[in-house]
């Protein structure tokens, strides 16, 4: 079985999750396998180590958990970026429309050095409304975004093209729905 089939065989779809008509892709289920979180991580060394990155953005809450330890393989700082009023020194600020919702995220105003690229993670892309605000706060740093990773693509919801069309970076995804 390749990775992606082992992922998509463990990932747990929960109906009408957090509101109707939404089929949550619950991730859990992969956390608690250790094995799979190990190959998890070696596969996406592979995709991103001769990439060159300065940095590795992951995006709350979810985006943390292989962001972080993506950013450990490669030995390169993580970066959170988090939901409005959480990170505690001068933020900078992005609103965006999500799925299921409205949210506002942040970043620290020092976190990354002009010029410098940045690899944005985040578990799962679906209208690709909070990687594309992920990847404003990135330039307004004047920093560039020279990859995205995700574990989850809902290709249904296009949110790959329009990251595209928009930062001219084509997402990397492990599996697709
Ligand atoms: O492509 P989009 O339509 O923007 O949706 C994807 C985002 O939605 C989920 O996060 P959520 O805001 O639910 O937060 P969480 O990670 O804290 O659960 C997911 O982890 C992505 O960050
Ligand atoms: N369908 C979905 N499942 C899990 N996380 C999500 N984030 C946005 N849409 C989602």
């Amino acid at each position: 079985m390749s990775i992606s089939e082992k992922v998509k065989s463990v990932i747990r779809d929960v109906p009408d999750f957090p509101k109707p008509g939404i089929l949550f892709k619950d991730i859990t289920p992969v956390l608690a396998n250790t094995s799979l979180v190990h190959e998890i991580v070696q596969e996406l060394v592979k995709d991103f180590k001769s990439g060159g990155y300065d940095a590795i953005i992951g995006i709350e809450s979810r985006g943390f958990i292989f962001g972080s330890l993506l950013a450990y393989e490669l030995e390169i700082p993580f970066i959170p970026v988090r939901k409005a009023g959480k990170l505690p020194f001068h933020t900078i600020s992005e609103s965006y429309n999500l799925e299921y919702g409205k949210a506002t995220i942040e970043i620290h105003q020092d976190a990354l050095k002009p010029g410098s690229r940045v690899l944005i993670h985040d578990d799962l892309l679906a209208t690709g409304g909070t990687a594309a605000a992920a990847a404003r706060l990135v330039h307004k740093l004047g920093a560039e975004t020279a990859a995205f990773s995700f574990l989850i693509n809902l290709s249904f919801l296009k949110g790959d093209n329009i990251l595209f069309d928009e930062f001219g970076v084509k997402p990397n995804y492990l599996i697709s729905y």
